[in-house]
């Protein structure tokens, strides 16, 4: 890809309230921009009718009468990267079918202009769906928006469900082993579309987290100090196979409303502090109740998103350790609630939430 705008070509499935758009032409960035304004769970995108956007003319004009999904991800043309987007309550992402090989098809580089809100596709992370190892049906890597890969990705495994999915014609229930940095990790496509993963086990070792900061007695970090943007603030440090630091207020006020926070001030704080050597994704909890509790977050390589699935999980397990929640919580993002459960037997933590595709896409690399 150029340094330039990148060229597209994308296929987009609309609902039959957009079907005008078919015989309208805009410009390609306006239509982008207009995916990008609408509420995620917006109807105004996707199923039946199909559009197809050349970027590089500027326009949008009527696809081919004759376009399936299946023959648009059966494509292969060589130069070119056919990609899925979907998201995870606005956490959203470019699917890349890679089953054929363990080399991802984008460089870190490419992901970062891909992921591009103004001069590419525009996401937050790159997922490729990769052959399975270790006995696993799958694996998945991510890149984030700034070309880091982390190990895991908790509304990225969604959505890779339900791109495979999409890809092998499966329908219904149907659950998947998939390997990942992070482990095996185990997402069930639900009746309804929802898709139910089992997250594996929190890890509380500050050296696993990573994290500098000091170990309670029990080899924790759970409300601890941390000195950020002039403020002491309390957190809890947690691994879902990613790091967060998950913080319900500081010394000084111990509710927070987070509406409140200048997140893009204190994010990047947190997410550079020299107490977490690997960076860290960060999540500002407010409790309604026991059962109810609402984040914002500031992810590591990504910067402030509309949601995040391991987030949610660790603001869980760390809200049931500072005594403050009970194992089964309604989790509030900005982009929308997931279900999250802290299984007693397994010790495992389970994630319930959608994942919706976007528009099919095509872009030279
Ligand atoms: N949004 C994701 C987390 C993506 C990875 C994160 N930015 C990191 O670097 O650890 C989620 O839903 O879990």
């Amino acid at each position: 890809m150029g340094s330039e705008a990148m060229a597209m070509t994308a296929f987009i499935s609309l609902s039959p309230r957009t079907s005008l758009i078919h015989r309208s032409f805009i410009s390609a960035k306006a239509f982008q921009s207009s995916l990008r304004l609408k509420p995620f769970n917006s109807p105004v995108i996707l199923r039946n009718p199909v559009v197809h956007i050349s970027a590089s003319s500027m326009s949008i004009e009527a696809a081919p009468e004759k376009f399936s999904k299946q023959s648009f991800l059966d494509r292969r043309e060589s130069g070119f990267l056919h990609f899925v987007k979907y998201h995870g309550l606005g956490n959203d992402f470019i699917l890349v079918d890679n089953r054929d090989s363990l080399e991802p098809k984008v460089t870190p580089e490419q992901a970062v202009k891909l992921c591009d809100r103004n001069f590419g596709v525009g996401a937050d992370g790159v997922i490729f769906a990769m052959p399975g190892i270790n006995g696993t049906d799958y694996s998945m890597r991510i890149f984030n928006s700034d070309g880091s890969e982390p190990e895991m990705c908790g509304n990225g495994v969604r959505c890779f469900a339900r791109f495979i999915a999409e890809l092998d014609n499966i329908k219904g229930k149907h659950s998947f082993t998939v390997h990942t940095g992070a482990g095996l990790i185990v997402p069930e496509i639900q009746d309804g579309g929802k898709v139910r993963v089992d997250m594996g086990q929190p890890v509380l070792n500050p050296s696993d987290v990573p994290t500098k900061l000091p170990a309670n007695k029990d080899q924790t970090v759970i409300g601890s100090e941390l000195q950020v943007n002039g403020l002491t603030w309390n957190v809890t440090c947690v691994s879902m196979g990613n790091p967060h630091c998950v913080t319900f207020g500081t010394k000084e006020s111990q509710n927070l409303r987070v509406d409140e926070l200048n997140l893009a001030e204190i994010g990047p704080k947190f997410e550079h502090h020299e107490m977490f050597p690997a960076r860290i994704n960060t999540e500002f909890v407010q409790v309604f109740s026991r059962s109810h509790l609402k984040m914002r977050v500031w992810e590591r390589g990504a910067g402030a998103t509309l949601a995040c699935g391991t987030g949610a999980c660790a603001v869980l397990v760390a809200a049931v350790l500072e005594g403050r929640a009970e194992k089964s919580c309604t989790v509030d993002l900005p982009g929308g609630p997931l279900e999250i459960q802290w299984n007693e037997e397994d010790n495992h933590v389970y994630m319930t939430g959608p994942a919706e595709v976007v528009f099919y896409g095509s872009i030279p690399l």
